[in-house]
């Protein structure tokens, strides 16, 4: 545009000095000038002396020819101001749409020296005359700018898949019961789907939430349960205070009944030996009255005895039912407990079940040296059988891996999930030479499983990468080592074992 524009005007000056050429020719042919033209020829021997710096005799121009030249020049000149002004406009409209781009450009964060040092320049408007070499960087850094936009993009793609991955992981990691637990699995869905860059924070806070107000569920019970419990207590303990002070109360009398009737016994052997019988037969009535009297309340006490025996059976049963609640109590808070280290959707191990499984084993490898082997695995092109099957196929497909792997290792050996599709097995006391026959007979088993997801056959593969643990291995080291033979069995096609 501005090429063009220069070009135009110069076209319009070599134009404009043509004209003047023939204006100037025209002023040099000196003829008679009349008396009524004599403003005429003022001009014209004016023009004459501006273009030839001599002076010319006022008459000397013919006065017609004269008009005609200046009004032409009046035109020209009047088209060259036109054309000035254009210009100047559009001097100023580049200028101001050049320091618009240095604006936008020092905004977007990109800045190496060049361009740092060309925008403070031009934001400062510090233009010079040569726009195009101005504009030629500025675009140069534009188009840097732009590459290191799209880079910067797909960056925060990654990290924004990252997130959604983790997420889910989290939720696999949640077992709450009841309406937290329906939230939660929406939530899971919605992850699973497309979520937008703007839509995460808002999946992240919401998730928060339904954490809270799960664990608050979860206090609200086990609240619920101990209030429970202490009322149950506090009954036993009133009925139990009430038996202890019936219970005193009946040896109380048992003991004084008791010595009442020895007291009688013993009047009675004293009168036999002293009294006559008639005396002694009226003492005798006079004890045996007394000892009646002293039977009947023994046999109130035992109807009292009775009823504490009844009270504390009762006792016995309320005690019988806190015991056998406390003991569901308490398989609940181990079953919970267990859930924390279970992987919700495959039902095996999870990452902190890994991590737990990994710390013990570690520790017995460095005390006992016998050999640990740490695999990696992860399944190939699964991206693709969500985004052609659904994300359920995708599940379904996890759920049944974790299965076949279990199956297909020992008791001992150990397998969890720690990210979407990536599993961890652990072979313990396994020599180097026994490690390759197991985990090739997990790969086989899982492409041989007869995946089917709408109608159509489908094999799905892994690829595995497994060390064994050597001298001066951290957990940390031996996870690394593992992950790039996972890297490199990716790398060379997948569906491979790579051991280092
Ligand atoms: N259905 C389902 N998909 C999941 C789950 N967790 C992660 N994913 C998906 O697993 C896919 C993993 O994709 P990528 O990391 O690109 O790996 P890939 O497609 O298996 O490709 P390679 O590993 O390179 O062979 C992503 O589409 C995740 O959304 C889950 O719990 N269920």
């Amino acid at each position: 545009m501005n090429d063009f524009d220069d070009r135009q005007m110069l076209i319009e000056l070599a134009s404009v000095i043509d004209r003047l050429e023939i204006v100037l020719s025209g002023l040099q042919q000196p003829l008679a000038l009349s008396a009524n033209d004599s403003s005429a020829g003022r001009l014209s021997s004016h023009w004459h002396r501006i273009f030839t710096g001599n002076q010319v005799a006022a008459n000397a121009v013919d006065t017609s020819r004269q008009q005609q030249l200046a009004s032409e020049l009046t035109q020209q000149l009047e088209r060259l101001r036109n054309e000035h002004v254009r210009m100047r406009h559009i001097k100023q409209l580049s200028e101001k749409k050049l320091q618009h781009a240095s604006t936008q450009l020092q905004q977007s964060g990109f800045s190496p020296p060049e361009a740092a040092e060309l925008l403070t320049l031009l934001t400062q408007g510090q233009f010079n005359h040569q726009h195009h070499g101005q504009l030629l960087q500025l675009l140069d850094h534009y188009q840097a700018a732009l590459a290191s936009s799209i880079t910067h993009h797909a960056h925060s793609h990654d990290h924004q898949h990252e997130l959604c991955t983790r997420l889910l992981q989290l939720i696999d990691e949640l077992h709450f019961s009841g309406p937290v637990a329906t939230e939660l699995a929406k939530l899971r869905h919605q992850l699973q789907q497309r979520v937008e860059k703007t839509e995460l924070p808002s999946v992240c806070l919401k998730l928060i939430d339904l954490t809270i107000e799960g664990c608050r569920f979860e206090r609200k019970n086990a609240t619920r349960f101990l209030t429970n419990l202490n009322a149950h207590l506090e009954e036993v303990h009133r009925h139990f205070a009430i038996t202890l002070s019936e219970g005193q109360s009946i040896v109380d009398a048992r003991t004084h009944h008791g010595h009442h009737i020895a007291g009688e016994l013993r009047a009675i052997g004293e009168h036999l030996f002293s009294q006559s019988n008639v005396q002694l037969t009226a003492d005798i009535e006079l004890r045996m009255r007394s000892i009646n009297h002293i039977l009947v309340q023994h046999e109130r006490l035992q109807e009292r005895e009775h009823a504490l025996l009844q009270r504390m059976s009762e006792m016995d049963q309320q005690i019988h039912t806190l015991k056998a609640e406390a003991e569901n109590f308490k398989l609940q808070l181990n079953a919970q407990n267990d859930k924390l280290f279970i992987d919700s959707l495959t039902q095996i191990h999870n990452r902190a079940g890994m991590d737990q499984r990994l710390d013990l084993e570690y520790r017995q490898w460095l005390r006992y040296e016998k050999p640990l082997c740490i695999a990696l695995l992860d399944v190939d092109y699964f991206k693709e059988i969500n985004d052609k099957y659904g994300h359920l196929a995708g599940d379904k497909a996890l759920r049944l891996i974790a299965k076949t792997m279990q199956q297909s290792l020992r008791e001992t050996d150990f397998v969890a999930r720690f990210g979407g599709e990536e599993f961890m097995v652990l072979l313990s006391n396994t020599d180097q030479k026994d490690i390759e026959k197991p985990l090739q007979k997990l790969c086989d088993r899982i492409k041989n499983i007869p995946f089917r997801f709408k109608e159509e056959p489908v094999t799905i593969t892994i690829s595995l990468g497994a060390t064994l643990l050597k001298q001066g291995d951290s957990i940390q080291s031996a996870l690394e080592r593992a992950d790039q033979a996972l890297y490199r069995a990716k790398h060379a096609g997948r569906d491979q074992i790579v051991m280092d």
